[in-house]
Protein backbone atom coordinates (compact mmCIF):
# COMPACT_ATOMS: atom_id res chain seq x y z
CA UNK A 1 0.00 0.00 0.00
CA UNK A 2 2.59 2.59 1.34
CA UNK A 3 5.39 1.29 -1.75
CA UNK A 4 1.74 1.88 -4.52
CA UNK A 5 1.46 5.56 -2.72
CA UNK A 6 5.34 6.26 -3.22
CA UNK A 7 5.66 5.51 -6.71
CA UNK A 8 2.27 7.09 -7.44
CA UNK A 9 3.95 10.37 -6.08
CA UNK A 10 6.75 10.05 -8.65
CA UNK A 11 5.71 12.24 -11.99
CA UNK A 12 6.53 8.99 -14.32
CA UNK A 13 7.95 11.67 -16.99
CA UNK A 14 10.45 12.75 -14.63
CA UNK A 15 11.90 9.39 -14.87
CA UNK A 16 14.31 8.37 -17.68
CA UNK A 17 14.11 5.63 -19.43
CA UNK A 18 17.48 4.85 -21.56
CA UNK A 19 17.97 3.26 -25.06
CA UNK A 20 20.37 0.57 -25.01
CA UNK A 21 23.22 0.32 -26.03
CA UNK A 22 24.27 1.70 -23.03
CA UNK A 23 28.00 3.29 -22.54
CA UNK A 24 29.11 4.02 -18.63
CA UNK A 25 32.29 5.51 -17.71
CA UNK A 26 33.79 6.92 -14.86
CA UNK A 27 36.22 9.52 -15.70
CA UNK A 28 38.54 10.19 -12.89
CA UNK A 29 41.80 12.68 -12.71
CA UNK A 30 44.35 9.05 -13.13
CA UNK A 31 42.13 6.63 -14.86
CA UNK A 32 38.91 6.28 -17.12
CA UNK A 33 37.33 3.11 -17.03
CA UNK A 34 34.48 1.71 -19.03
CA UNK A 35 31.77 -0.67 -19.46
CA UNK A 36 29.17 -1.37 -21.70
CA UNK A 37 25.80 -3.14 -21.18
CA UNK A 38 24.05 -4.62 -24.22
CA UNK A 39 20.46 -4.70 -23.41
CA UNK A 40 18.52 -4.33 -20.03
CA UNK A 41 19.16 -7.99 -18.30
CA UNK A 42 22.56 -7.83 -20.06
CA UNK A 43 25.75 -8.19 -17.38
CA UNK A 44 28.15 -5.00 -17.94
CA UNK A 45 31.01 -5.81 -19.68
CA UNK A 46 34.11 -3.96 -18.30
CA UNK A 47 36.88 -2.56 -21.09
CA UNK A 48 40.32 -2.10 -20.73
CA UNK A 49 41.18 1.23 -17.94
CA UNK A 50 42.45 4.16 -20.06
CA UNK A 51 45.12 6.44 -18.29
CA UNK A 52 43.99 9.71 -19.01
CA UNK A 53 46.83 11.26 -19.45
CA UNK A 54 47.46 8.89 -22.60
CA UNK A 55 44.67 10.69 -24.69
CA UNK A 56 44.35 14.65 -25.70
CA UNK A 57 40.78 14.56 -25.23
CA UNK A 58 37.77 12.65 -23.89
CA UNK A 59 37.01 11.88 -27.38
CA UNK A 60 39.61 10.65 -28.76
CA UNK A 61 40.00 7.71 -26.01
CA UNK A 62 36.86 7.02 -26.96
CA UNK A 63 36.75 6.82 -30.45
CA UNK A 64 40.72 5.21 -30.00
CA UNK A 65 40.56 2.83 -27.40
CA UNK A 66 36.70 1.94 -26.86
CA UNK A 67 34.44 2.42 -29.69
CA UNK A 68 36.63 -0.07 -31.67
CA UNK A 69 35.96 -3.11 -28.81
CA UNK A 70 31.78 -2.62 -29.46
CA UNK A 71 29.43 -4.82 -31.84
CA UNK A 72 27.47 -1.76 -32.05
CA UNK A 73 27.83 2.40 -31.06
CA UNK A 74 25.96 2.82 -28.04
CA UNK A 75 22.97 4.96 -28.42
CA UNK A 76 22.94 6.19 -24.60
CA UNK A 77 26.18 7.39 -22.52
CA UNK A 78 26.45 7.81 -18.79
CA UNK A 79 29.55 9.19 -17.73
CA UNK A 80 30.97 9.85 -14.37
CA UNK A 81 33.32 13.14 -14.08
CA UNK A 82 35.48 14.35 -11.10
CA UNK A 83 34.35 17.62 -11.47
CA UNK A 84 31.68 20.38 -11.15
CA UNK A 85 28.66 20.02 -14.29
CA UNK A 86 28.23 22.98 -15.22
CA UNK A 87 26.89 23.73 -18.59
CA UNK A 88 28.14 22.52 -21.81
CA UNK A 89 32.04 22.15 -21.64
CA UNK A 90 32.56 20.31 -18.42
CA UNK A 91 35.96 20.13 -16.93
CA UNK A 92 37.72 17.42 -15.10
CA UNK A 93 38.90 19.12 -11.96
CA UNK A 94 42.24 16.84 -11.79
CA UNK A 95 42.87 16.16 -15.34
CA UNK A 96 42.95 18.36 -18.95
CA UNK A 97 39.65 16.81 -20.24
CA UNK A 98 36.91 18.08 -20.82
CA UNK A 99 33.68 16.46 -21.64
CA UNK A 100 31.03 18.14 -24.52
CA UNK A 101 28.13 15.92 -24.43
CA UNK A 102 26.94 17.72 -27.84
CA UNK A 103 30.23 16.85 -29.74
CA UNK A 104 29.81 13.31 -28.53
CA UNK A 105 26.50 13.40 -30.02
CA UNK A 106 27.79 14.86 -33.02
CA UNK A 107 30.76 13.25 -33.73
CA UNK A 108 30.66 9.45 -31.61
CA UNK A 109 27.42 9.36 -32.64
CA UNK A 110 25.46 8.61 -29.84
CA UNK A 111 21.83 9.90 -29.53
CA UNK A 112 21.68 10.63 -25.55
CA UNK A 113 24.31 11.81 -22.38
CA UNK A 114 24.20 11.97 -18.86
CA UNK A 115 27.00 13.25 -17.05
CA UNK A 116 26.92 13.15 -13.33
CA UNK A 117 29.19 13.42 -10.29
CA UNK A 118 31.75 10.75 -10.06
CA UNK A 119 30.73 10.38 -6.44
CA UNK A 120 27.41 10.50 -7.18
CA UNK A 121 27.93 7.03 -9.16
CA UNK A 122 30.01 5.96 -5.94
CA UNK A 123 26.94 6.65 -3.92
CA UNK A 124 24.58 4.78 -6.40
CA UNK A 125 26.55 1.70 -5.98
CA UNK A 126 26.52 1.75 -2.33
CA UNK A 127 22.87 1.67 -2.82
CA UNK A 128 22.43 -1.79 -3.34
CA UNK A 129 25.67 -3.21 -1.99
CA UNK A 130 26.20 -6.74 -1.07
CA UNK A 131 28.45 -8.26 1.42
CA UNK A 132 31.11 -9.14 -1.53
CA UNK A 133 31.65 -5.76 -2.61
CA UNK A 134 32.70 -4.47 1.25
CA UNK A 135 34.83 -4.77 4.07
CA UNK A 136 33.41 -3.30 7.39
CA UNK A 137 35.78 -2.02 9.67
CA UNK A 138 34.41 -1.35 13.16
CA UNK A 139 30.52 -0.63 14.16
CA UNK A 140 27.53 -2.40 14.24
CA UNK A 141 24.97 -3.42 11.43
CA UNK A 142 23.84 -0.53 9.40
CA UNK A 143 20.49 0.50 9.74
CA UNK A 144 18.69 -0.56 6.35
CA UNK A 145 16.84 2.93 5.23
CA UNK A 146 19.23 5.70 7.03
CA UNK A 147 21.69 7.69 5.18
CA UNK A 148 24.46 6.50 4.03
CA UNK A 149 27.93 8.51 3.04
CA UNK A 150 30.72 7.61 0.83
CA UNK A 151 34.07 9.56 0.31
CA UNK A 152 36.86 8.53 -1.13
CA UNK A 153 40.44 9.55 -1.98
CA UNK A 154 41.91 9.28 -5.32
CA UNK A 155 43.64 11.74 -7.03
CA UNK A 156 41.49 14.10 -5.41
CA UNK A 157 38.59 13.42 -2.42
CA UNK A 158 35.30 12.69 -3.43
CA UNK A 159 32.55 12.80 -0.99
CA UNK A 160 28.61 12.59 -1.74
CA UNK A 161 25.76 11.01 1.02
CA UNK A 162 22.89 8.98 -0.28
CA UNK A 163 19.26 9.28 1.45
CA UNK A 164 16.25 6.98 1.22
CA UNK A 165 13.22 8.91 0.78
CA UNK A 166 9.49 7.61 -0.64
CA UNK A 167 11.33 4.15 -1.25
CA UNK A 168 13.51 5.61 -3.60
CA UNK A 169 17.53 6.63 -2.98
CA UNK A 170 18.66 9.84 -3.57
CA UNK A 171 22.01 10.53 -3.81
CA UNK A 172 23.39 13.96 -2.70
CA UNK A 173 26.55 15.01 -4.20
CA UNK A 174 28.63 17.77 -2.91
CA UNK A 175 32.58 19.20 -2.33
CA UNK A 176 32.84 18.11 1.10
CA UNK A 177 36.17 16.77 0.20
CA UNK A 178 37.40 20.95 0.31
CA UNK A 179 35.86 21.50 4.12
CA UNK A 180 38.78 22.95 6.16
CA UNK A 181 41.00 20.55 8.09
CA UNK A 182 42.88 21.39 11.54
CA UNK A 183 45.27 20.16 13.87
CA UNK A 184 44.18 18.58 17.13
CA UNK A 185 47.23 16.65 19.07
CA UNK A 186 50.56 18.45 19.84
CA UNK A 187 52.16 16.19 17.12
CA UNK A 188 49.58 17.73 14.34
CA UNK A 189 50.19 20.87 15.62
CA UNK A 190 54.09 20.65 15.20
CA UNK A 191 53.62 19.13 11.56
CA UNK A 192 50.20 21.55 10.38
CA UNK A 193 52.98 24.20 9.74
CA UNK A 194 54.73 22.70 7.14
CA UNK A 195 51.34 21.98 5.07
CA UNK A 196 51.39 24.66 2.29
CA UNK A 197 47.99 26.82 3.35
CA UNK A 198 46.32 27.20 -0.43
CA UNK A 199 43.92 30.56 -0.09
CA UNK A 200 44.98 30.69 3.41
CA UNK A 201 43.60 27.36 4.48
CA UNK A 202 44.50 23.40 4.83
CA UNK A 203 41.32 21.78 3.00
CA UNK A 204 40.86 17.65 3.53
CA UNK A 205 41.68 17.03 -0.05
CA UNK A 206 44.98 18.32 0.75
CA UNK A 207 45.77 15.81 2.91
CA UNK A 208 43.56 13.06 1.58
CA UNK A 209 44.36 11.86 -2.02
CA UNK A 210 47.58 10.80 -3.76
CA UNK A 211 49.06 13.71 -2.95
CA UNK A 212 48.09 14.41 0.33
CA UNK A 213 49.96 11.09 0.93
CA UNK A 214 53.14 13.27 -0.22
CA UNK A 215 51.97 16.27 1.84
CA UNK A 216 51.94 14.84 4.67
CA UNK A 217 54.97 12.64 4.38
CA UNK A 218 56.52 16.29 3.49
CA UNK A 219 55.77 17.82 6.59
CA UNK A 220 56.65 15.44 8.96
CA UNK A 221 60.24 15.26 7.69
CA UNK A 222 59.95 19.12 8.12
CA UNK A 223 58.86 18.90 11.33
CA UNK A 224 61.13 16.44 12.57
CA UNK A 225 63.70 18.44 10.38
CA UNK A 226 65.15 16.15 7.51
CA UNK A 227 64.56 17.17 4.10
CA UNK A 228 61.91 14.85 2.79
CA UNK A 229 62.92 12.94 -0.32
CA UNK A 230 60.87 13.05 -3.33
CA UNK A 231 58.37 10.16 -3.45
CA UNK A 232 55.40 9.00 -4.85
CA UNK A 233 52.27 8.10 -2.90
CA UNK A 234 52.36 4.20 -3.73
CA UNK A 235 56.01 4.22 -2.94
CA UNK A 236 55.18 5.80 0.73
CA UNK A 237 52.25 3.64 1.48
CA UNK A 238 54.45 0.54 0.56
CA UNK A 239 57.32 1.93 2.70
CA UNK A 240 55.01 2.11 5.41
CA UNK A 241 53.10 -1.20 5.30
CA UNK A 242 56.87 -3.35 4.93
CA UNK A 243 57.62 -0.60 8.36
CA UNK A 244 60.75 -0.16 6.44
CA UNK A 245 60.64 4.01 7.15
CA UNK A 246 59.30 5.81 10.15
CA UNK A 247 58.34 9.06 8.31
CA UNK A 248 56.19 6.91 5.90
CA UNK A 249 54.60 4.61 8.33
CA UNK A 250 54.12 7.83 10.75
CA UNK A 251 52.36 9.40 7.45
CA UNK A 252 50.04 6.21 6.77
CA UNK A 253 49.10 6.81 10.32
CA UNK A 254 48.04 10.24 10.01
CA UNK A 255 46.45 9.62 7.19
CA UNK A 256 43.97 7.11 8.46
CA UNK A 257 43.58 9.20 11.50
CA UNK A 258 42.64 12.40 9.29
CA UNK A 259 40.45 10.03 7.18
CA UNK A 260 38.63 8.78 10.31
CA UNK A 261 38.22 12.41 11.69
CA UNK A 262 36.45 13.65 8.24
CA UNK A 263 34.77 10.62 7.90
CA UNK A 264 33.60 10.77 11.33
CA UNK A 265 32.60 14.68 10.75
CA UNK A 266 30.69 13.98 7.85
CA UNK A 267 28.89 11.08 9.44
CA UNK A 268 27.61 13.51 11.82
CA UNK A 269 26.13 15.89 9.45
CA UNK A 270 24.50 13.14 7.56
CA UNK A 271 23.76 11.43 10.30
CA UNK A 272 24.82 8.57 8.73
CA UNK A 273 23.12 5.20 10.59
CA UNK A 274 23.39 3.63 7.64
CA UNK A 275 26.83 3.18 6.90
CA UNK A 276 30.44 5.57 6.17
CA UNK A 277 31.94 3.72 2.17
CA UNK A 278 35.40 4.47 2.04
CA UNK A 279 35.54 4.61 -1.77
CA UNK A 280 38.28 5.85 -4.23
CA UNK A 281 41.58 3.74 -5.29
CA UNK A 282 43.70 4.26 -2.70
CA UNK A 283 41.64 2.72 0.19
CA UNK A 284 41.79 -0.77 -0.89
CA UNK A 285 45.35 -0.38 -1.23
CA UNK A 286 46.15 0.30 1.92
CA UNK A 287 43.00 -1.65 4.19
CA UNK A 288 45.22 -3.01 6.33
CA UNK A 289 46.63 0.58 7.52
CA UNK A 290 42.82 1.42 7.99
CA UNK A 291 42.08 -1.45 9.92
CA UNK A 292 44.39 -0.64 12.93
CA UNK A 293 42.94 1.24 15.45
CA UNK A 294 44.05 4.99 14.57
CA UNK A 295 41.10 5.00 11.54
CA UNK A 296 38.03 3.57 14.01
CA UNK A 297 39.94 6.13 16.62
CA UNK A 298 39.31 9.33 14.32
CA UNK A 299 35.85 8.57 13.40
CA UNK A 300 34.67 7.77 16.91
CA UNK A 301 36.24 10.71 18.81
CA UNK A 302 33.63 13.08 18.45
CA UNK A 303 32.75 14.03 22.16
CA UNK A 304 29.98 14.34 23.03
CA UNK A 305 28.72 11.73 20.19
CA UNK A 306 31.37 9.01 20.39
CA UNK A 307 28.37 6.65 21.02
CA UNK A 308 26.80 7.53 17.87
CA UNK A 309 29.66 6.88 15.99
CA UNK A 310 30.64 3.84 17.48
CA UNK A 311 27.60 2.48 16.20
CA UNK A 312 28.07 3.58 12.91
CA UNK A 313 29.25 1.36 10.27
CA UNK A 314 32.19 2.37 8.32
CA UNK A 315 33.79 -0.05 4.86
CA UNK A 316 35.95 -0.07 2.58
CA UNK A 317 34.73 -0.67 -0.91
CA UNK A 318 36.25 -3.51 -1.95
CA UNK A 319 33.95 -3.31 -5.82
CA UNK A 320 37.24 -2.94 -7.99
CA UNK A 321 35.06 -0.44 -10.28
CA UNK A 322 32.27 0.43 -7.43
CA UNK A 323 31.03 3.31 -9.86
CA UNK A 324 30.71 1.26 -12.78
CA UNK A 325 28.45 -0.82 -11.09
CA UNK A 326 25.98 2.00 -10.02
CA UNK A 327 26.01 3.70 -12.87
CA UNK A 328 24.65 0.30 -14.36
CA UNK A 329 22.41 -0.30 -11.97
CA UNK A 330 21.10 2.91 -12.68
CA UNK A 331 20.97 2.38 -16.65
CA UNK A 332 18.92 -0.71 -15.90
CA UNK A 333 16.70 0.69 -13.66
CA UNK A 334 16.81 4.71 -13.10
CA UNK A 335 13.20 4.86 -11.31
CA UNK A 336 14.76 3.06 -8.22
CA UNK A 337 17.21 6.10 -7.51
CA UNK A 338 16.14 10.16 -7.63
CA UNK A 339 19.12 11.38 -9.68
CA UNK A 340 17.92 14.53 -11.23
CA UNK A 341 19.30 14.71 -15.15
CA UNK A 342 18.39 18.70 -14.89
CA UNK A 343 21.12 20.57 -16.91
CA UNK A 344 22.91 17.46 -16.95
CA UNK A 345 21.31 15.33 -20.06
CA UNK A 346 21.39 16.16 -23.92
CA UNK A 347 19.66 14.26 -26.27
CA UNK A 348 20.20 14.26 -30.12
N1 LIG B 1 49.44 2.03 -3.61
C1 LIG B 1 49.09 3.30 -3.54
N2 LIG B 1 49.20 3.99 -2.37
C2 LIG B 1 48.85 5.28 -2.28
N3 LIG B 1 48.41 6.02 -3.31
C3 LIG B 1 48.29 5.41 -4.49
C4 LIG B 1 48.62 4.04 -4.68
N4 LIG B 1 48.40 3.72 -5.97
C5 LIG B 1 47.93 4.84 -6.57
N5 LIG B 1 47.88 5.85 -5.69
C6 LIG B 1 47.44 7.22 -5.94
O1 LIG B 1 46.02 7.17 -6.14
C7 LIG B 1 45.64 8.23 -7.03
C8 LIG B 1 44.72 7.64 -8.11
O2 LIG B 1 43.55 7.23 -7.48
P1 LIG B 1 42.35 6.52 -8.26
O3 LIG B 1 42.84 5.21 -8.78
O4 LIG B 1 41.17 6.53 -7.38
O5 LIG B 1 42.22 7.47 -9.52
P2 LIG B 1 41.03 8.30 -10.11
O6 LIG B 1 39.76 7.52 -10.09
O7 LIG B 1 41.53 8.77 -11.43
O8 LIG B 1 40.95 9.49 -9.08
P3 LIG B 1 39.80 10.59 -8.87
O9 LIG B 1 38.48 9.91 -9.11
O10 LIG B 1 39.98 11.04 -7.43
O11 LIG B 1 40.10 11.68 -9.84
C9 LIG B 1 46.92 8.85 -7.57
O12 LIG B 1 47.17 10.04 -6.83
C10 LIG B 1 47.98 7.81 -7.22
O13 LIG B 1 49.25 8.42 -7.00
Amino acid sequence: MQSKLAASLVPIEEQPHYAFPVLVGDIGGTNARFAIIDGPNADARTLPILHTADFPTIDAAIRENVLPLLDAVPKTAILAVAGPIDGDEIDLTNAPWVVRPKVMIAELGFSDVVVINDFEAQALAVAFIDDENREKIGGRDPEAHASRLVLGPGTGLGVAGLVNARHIWIPVPGEGGHVDVGPRTARDRAIFPHLEAIGGRISAEQLLCGRGIVNIYTAIARADGRDPQARQPKEITAAALEGADAGAVETVSLFATYLGRLAGDLALVFMARGGVYIGGGIAQKIMAALKKPEFRAGFEDKAPHQALLAEIPTYVLTHPLAALSGLSTYARSPMRFGLSTDGRRWQA
